[in-house]
């Protein structure tokens, strides 16, 4: 029997104009043994209705061509089902892709899903809606936040969204968050959970986290003061933000996040989609 394949692919994800050539595909999945579908999303969410369609549709292996927001939309659907996700990595960041060592280079990822190596992940929930890198309330959910609003999705555009949101951003919320038996009040400048070590463009917070060891990384910093922010910011370029004292890590499976004041939270997933995720109480939770 054939092995129904489906590739969804992101036209617009990393630096645009993302196709796959039949003729290729056919080179590496050939007609006797493979029934190949491709599928082109043309507007946000679509990867999800797509891969949706893909499942009753019989697909057996169902492959995110794009960045982290389009493996969350197709992998979402995935969730407990026997569907394996492949992943080419055709975004700006490639985070978990580059975390699960998926090269960038088209036909050594194309060999990957023919060679069918599969691997099991953990997956986390923020008000039971999947997420697979990362989240955060605070300083990032304000940069993807900007970045959205950018025509242009490669490392500049976030080095230009990272420097305005810094001008900009501002520390009014209180949050409680309970964890671990613990419940604690702080106004966060960054509280980010993270499955994966790799937020995209070989950048991390969470450099010990593992995507298969049943737990969440939480980076919790709170308001920095200008020096501290500059100096934050410096060391997290070399992975040493952990030399300042004010960045705390948790390691957990449950967590709390309560908007105190009333203001509804900026929440980013997997690097995208926040105009769907404000939310006053956010619940996160590992599935191993
Ligand atoms: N045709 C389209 N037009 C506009 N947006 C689209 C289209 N197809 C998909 N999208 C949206 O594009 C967004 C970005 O996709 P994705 O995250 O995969 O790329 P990226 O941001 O460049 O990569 P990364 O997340 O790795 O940095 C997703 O939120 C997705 O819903």
């Amino acid at each position: 029997m054939k092995t129904n394949l489906h590739f969804i692919v992101n036209p617009i994800a990393g630096k645009g104009r993302n196709e796959l050539s039949t003729d290729m595909l056919e080179a590496f999945f050939p007609n006797s043994e493979y029934a190949v579908s491709i599928k082109k999303t043309e507007f946000v969410l679509h990867a999800k209705a797509l891969a949706k369609a893909s499942i009753e549709e019989g697909a057996q292996i169902i492959v995110a061509c794009g960045g982290d927001g389009t493996i969350n939309e197709v992998a979402s659907c995935l969730v407990n089902t026997s569907v394996v996700l492949g992943i080419l990595p055709m975004g700006s960041g490639n985070g978990l892709a580059s975390n699960l060592r998926i090269p960038k280079n088209l036909k050594k990822a194309l060999n990957i899903i023919k060679n069918q190596k599969v691997m099991t992940i953990d997956t986390g929930t923020v008000n039971n809606e999947p997420f697979f890198s990362n989240t955060g309330v605070g300083f990032d959910a304000h940069v993807i936040s900007d970045f959205e609003e950018n025509t242009t999705r490669q490392l500049f555009s976030y080095v230009q969204s990272t420097w305005r949101t810094l001008k900009k951003y501002n520390y009014k919320n209180v949050v409680e968050l309970k964890y671990n038996g613990t419940t604690e009040l702080i106004s966060p400048f960054l509280l980010f959970v993270s499955n994966s070590n790799e937020m995209g463009y070989k950048m991390s917070l969470t450099p010990q986290a593992s995507l298969q060891d049943g737990l969440l990384d939480v980076v919790i910093v709170p308001k920095l003061s200008r020096f501290k922010l500059v100096l934050f910011t410096m060391l997290f370029l070399f992975k040493k933000h952990h030399w300042l004292k004010e960045v705390r890590f948790q390691q957990l499976t449950a967590l709390e996040i309560k908007s105190l004041d009333n203001t509804i939270l900026k929440v980013q997933c997997d690097g995208g989609s926040v105009t769907q995720q404000y939310s006053k109480l956010l619940k996160y939770f590992l599935k191993a």
